[in-house]
């Protein structure tokens, strides 16, 4: 049975970096992040890479058959059985599609969505202090304060749906992203292990 956690959160709230010192630790959980997944494509120059970064470079969400398809072969692939996705569900109609998918699938089961919650501020000042200090070229293409504006808004406009949705199931659980790194990851990684 593959065990997976959901991370869901705003640019900058750390979901992916939390995750990865997670997943680091333990040698039985797996991470993947969404945006990684499409900028590995993106840099491996292919038809479909080239199609993703004109979604990424816009801070838009790429289709959701894209997105689907690189999560569900990241979780069949996946050589162990708890799975951490970070930066998934980003839509209502990703919501749906994977619960139809979760629903249909006897061997996978989502076990948390797990919410890293951050302001706006503090991701604003988070993700622009970002592309400040990094090296030069090294900039995210959407790390820009008008790509940042656009992606904030795609987080935010379906977040209270997905919210109440996943409150229903008594899936959501949520994290204050607004501390230092080492208590946010102390408490995620609890949740996790006392869950998988
Ligand atoms: N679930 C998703 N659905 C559609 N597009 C996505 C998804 N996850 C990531 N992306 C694309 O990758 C970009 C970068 O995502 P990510 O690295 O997680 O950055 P952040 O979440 O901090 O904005 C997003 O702005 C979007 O263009």
């Amino acid at each position: 049975m593959k065990k997976l956690f959901l991370i869901i959160g705003a640019p900058g709230s750390g979901k992916t970096t939390d995750a990865s010192i997670i997943a680091g630790k333990h040698e039985d959980i797996v991470h993947y992040s969404t945006g990684d997944m499409l900028r590995e494509e993106v840099a491996s120059g292919s038809e479909l890479g080239q199609t993703i970064e004109s979604y990424i470079s816009k801070g838009a969400l790429v289709p959701l058959d894209i997105i689907v398809n690189t999560i569900v072969s990241a979780i069949n692939n996946a050589p162990v059985d708890t799975i951490l996705i970070d930066g998934y569900p980003r839509s209502t109609e990703q919501m749906t599609a994977f619960d139809e998918i979760v629903s249909k699938e006897d061997n996978i089961e989502l076990t948390s969505v797990i919410e890293v919650r951050v302001s706006e501020a503090v991701a604003r000042e988070r993700i622009l202090g970002r592309a400040a200090e990094a090296a030069p070229g090294e900039q995210r293409s959407d790390d820009s304060e008008e790509v940042f504006n656009d992606r904030m808004k795609i987080y935010t406009d379906p977040l209270a749906e997905i919210q109440a949705f996943y409150t229903e199931k008594n899936l959501l659980k949520v994290i204050d992203g607004e501390r230092t790194l080492d208590p946010i990851v102390a408490d995620m990684e609890a949740f996790i292990l006392d869950n998988k």
